[in-house]
């Protein structure tokens, strides 16, 4: 892909992305506020290309070539299709600094923040073209974790979401669209709320955080990772989720009861749930994704033993 991208902070996260653009073919021009940082960038991506090597998402060659640092902002961006800000999670710092950045920019570039959860309307308030601004927020490290969530402001342009979405497919991401204003956004509200689970188990001794984690990278992650929770328990029960939630679904009350939330599955929710699992797959077509299931897991198994656990 040709094309050329600004990124704004050039720490974790902009290290993570520079690799994301630069090996799918983009030109990429990275700023930060600190000199230091941009001094210590070109090793930190060094490394991450140097793991990838040999790997399937390596990418195109030359990745570490097409990035460059720039002591000056308007160098970075000034003509760039792209610019994607990820400085300090800080409301006051972004709105300070989102501003600056428009301001050196081409008029019809897009704005992406990578904010894990700020308002994204309180950042587009400070904007003179929101209609241009969206967040395009990563898991860690987006290198290797394609998925991204896409939220955008009442003042969105629908040009912009369709182009943050043909931008983020064809450097290799996988968005996903977060509708509305909800702090957190959904990927870090639903890691939020397993995390939430887990600190209250070990708090209240049911379980150590070593066992806790286990049940994740020898138990739902593995699962997980070649199956969505809903799509894995529509496989639990012959009748799908519906007859799942049936049989199961007191759990899922009795924690929430528990922790002194809400009651999430109502009757209405299941109704959801089955009509969207069932649009991906029909109840007579369960058992054929169930060796699909279990032949991805057993694949995934065997590669981990060879390849370990850090
Ligand atoms: N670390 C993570 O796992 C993830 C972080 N993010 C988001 O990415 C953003 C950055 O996070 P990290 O990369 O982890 O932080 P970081 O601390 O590694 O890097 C932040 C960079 O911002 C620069 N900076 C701070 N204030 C500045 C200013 N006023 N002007 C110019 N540069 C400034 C710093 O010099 C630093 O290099 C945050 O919005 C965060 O929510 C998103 C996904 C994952
Ligand atoms: O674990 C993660 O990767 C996520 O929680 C994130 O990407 C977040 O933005 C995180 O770094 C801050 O909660």
């Amino acid at each position: 892909m040709s094309l050329k991208v600004a990124l704004i902070g050039a720490g974790t996260i902009g290290t993570a992305w520079a690799v994301v653009f630069a090996r799918a073919g983009c030109t990429v021009r990275v700023w930060d506020g600190d000199a230091g940082a941009l001094e210590r960038f070109p090793a930190r991506v060094a490394a991450v290309f140097e793991a990838l090597e040999g790997s399937a998402i390596a990418g195109l060659p030359g990745g570490a070539s097409r990035i460059t640092t720039h002591a000056a902002l308007a160098d970075a961006v000034g003509d760039v299709d792209w610019v994607q800000e990820q400085v300090k999670e800080d409301l006051a710092i972004k709105q300070e600094v989102l501003p600056r950045v428009e301001a050196a920019m081409r008029a019809d570039a897009i704005l992406a923040t990578s904010t894990s959860g700020l308002s994204q309307a309180a950042l587009a308030s400070v904007l003179a073209r929101p209609e241009r601004f969206i967040v395009v927020h990563p898991l860690t490290p987006p290198f290797l974790l394609p998925v991204t969530e896409v939220v955008t402001h009442p003042g969105t342009s629908e040009a912009t979401l369709a182009e943050a979405y043909r931008v983020m497919e064809a450097v290799g991401q996988k968005p996903i669209r977060v509708h509305g204003e909800i702090s957190g956004f959904a990927m870090n509200r639903i890691q939020a709320a397993m995390l939430n689970e887990m600190v209250a188990l070990v708090r209240d001794g049911v379980i150590s955080p070593e066992d806790a984690d286990t049940t994740l990278t020898h138990g739902f992650g593995l699962r997980w990772a070649v199956i969505g929770p809903f799509a894995g328990v529509d496989l639990n029960a012959l009748g799908g989720i519906r007859q799942y939630m049936e049989l199961f679904g007191y759990i899922l009350n009795d924690v929430a009861k528990d922790r002194g939330a809400a009651k999430a599955l109502t009757p209405a929710a299941v109704d959801k749930l089955e009509a969207g699992l069932r649009a991906q797959l029909p109840l007579t077509e369960l058992p054929a994704r169930q060796k699909r299931r279990d032949r991805a897991i057993a694949a995934l198994r065997g590669h981990l033993e060879k390849a370990g656990r850090p």
